[in-house]
């Protein structure tokens, strides 16, 4: 019998969002797009066509298309209008979501999940692809899902490709890593176990190498394979006048179901996700190892970003003795904050020896070499006419953690507070 993947949601559909539903799409993995509002195509259906700049082999810049793909609009604006009397239509906008990629800005998050809030179950996995820190904690704060046994499962994602959609085109513009974890419970293990990753049944690490350092997932048991998502569509509620916020299936009250339930959505997910290793150079880390390097992307971005956007240059330019200081100051200030961290206080010693701030500096560095010709994100966002900037999940996190331990964030909020007025003014 042919293996059956299941579907994924993509919640933001910009160059990140279509890069992965591409790639699903190559993989037969089935997706559909949550839009804003139906898409403006003649034939009533959309298409994607991706474009790979990134390979010096001109042919493969021919864009490849997708034909027909599957949309379902989350914004019922015009829908409401549309498809109020249309009880498919109804039935579908109830239908849960197993599987959830959020790669909307990180400040759209909350807006964009409230919307589908009401087809997440407690076993459904969100992937959070997205700058910054802090999301998870924004979004469970803001849904009510003050415990384990409401919340889905979180994976977190970090993503280091360029993409950029224009139209129905995706154009990959930049190679790079994709690395994810599954966000461990905080509230429902003790904080020792939250990183300890050999008690889950998740990740096997018996083949790790130094050449090969990373765990594999452990293979689906049989009798987690035999469960059965509940199936919880009442016809009987299909009425044009069913109101989203309530749910429509008979929640569990057996925990080891509900826990049997969310170790198979979370292995599946993850399991899809793998399949695109070879093209995006995607790796499954361990929880501890994705914190480290968040950690590490969060400065870069906290010290690059802002100096970058205010200065209005491409990252090249931060090389400069004026703006190289002004980097390394941030970078000083950056580092003081998260070792005292309680992020930084669970990682093992030998995540915590790859942020010191010889380390960070070097990276920085690099990465303002590797991308000189580059304008960072939050820049490119302001050009785009963006109404906020990231930096409130970037900077914004670094002062929050200060605002926790006493260290100083001085710096921090002040290059916060000038980019946010940036983008408050007229542009
Ligand atoms: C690495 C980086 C800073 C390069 O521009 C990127 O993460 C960005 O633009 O946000």
């Amino acid at each position: 019998m042919a293996l059956v993947h299941p579907r994924i949601h993509i919640l933001g559909t910009g160059g990140i969002g279509s890069l992965f539903a591409y790639h699903f799409h190559k993989h037969g993995i089935p997706w559909t797009a949550l839009l804003r509002r139906p898409p403006n195509t003649k034939e009533g259906h959309p298409s994607l066509s991706y474009m790979d700049c990134t390979a010096l082999d001109k042919r493969s810049a021919e864009p490849k298309h997708i034909e027909r793909i599957a949309w379902e609009p989350t914004f019922p604006l015009i829908d409401q209008e549309v498809f109020s009397n249309d009880l498919v239509y109804q039935k579908k906008m109830q239908q849960p979501i197993h599987q959830l990629l959020v790669a909307t800005k990180a400040y759209q998050t909350v807006d964009a999940l409230s919307r589908i809030k009401h087809r997440l179950r407690p076993w459904s996995t969100i992937v959070l692809m997205q700058n910054g820190m802090g999301i998870k904690d924004e979004v469970c704060r803001a849904m009510g899902w003050h415990s384990a046994r409401d919340r889905p499962n979180f994976v977190q994602g970090i993503i280091s490709h360029g993409a950029r959609r224009t139209d129905s085109t995706v154009v990959h513009t930049g190679q790079g890593t994709v690395w994810i974890s599954a966000c461990i419970d905080t509230i429902a293990q003790s904080s020792s176990d939250i990183l300890r990753p050999k008690r889950n049944h998740i990740f096997d690490e018996r083949h790790q190498t130094p050449n090969n350092p990373y765990p594999t997932l452990r293979p689906l048991s049989s009798s987690l394979r035999s469960v059965q998502y509940p199936s919880d569509w009442n016809p009987a509620f299909v009425s044009p006048f069913v109101t989203p916020s309530v749910p429509s299936y008979l929640p569990l009250s057996d925990d080891k179901e509900i826990a049997r339930l969310r170790t198979k959505s979370l292995h599946e997910t993850l399991a899809n996700f793998c399949r695109l290793s070879t093209d995006l150079s995607l790796r499954l880390v361990v929880p501890a190892d994705l914190l480290a390097r968040q950690l590490q992307k969060l400065v870069v971005n906290s010290c690059l970003n802002p100096i970058g956007t205010l200065l209005q240059v491409p990252n090249g330019e931060l090389q400069t003795p004026k703006a190289s200081a002004v980097v390394k100051a941030l970078l000083a200030e950056a580092h003081g904050i998260i070792i005292q961290s309680e992020e930084y206080q669970l990682l093992p010693p030998e995540q915590q020896a790859t942020l010191t701030l010889d380390k960070l500096t070097d990276t920085t560095f690099q990465i303002i070499r590797d991308t000189q010709s580059n304008y960072n994100s939050t820049l490119q966002d302001y050009r785009n006419g963006s109404p906020q900037s990231e930096l409130d999940y970037m900077n914004g996190t670094l002062i929050k953690m200060a605002q926790q331990s006493g260290a100083s964030a001085e710096l921090n909020t002040k290059v916060r507070d000038q980019v946010g007025t940036m983008f408050s003014s007229p542009r």
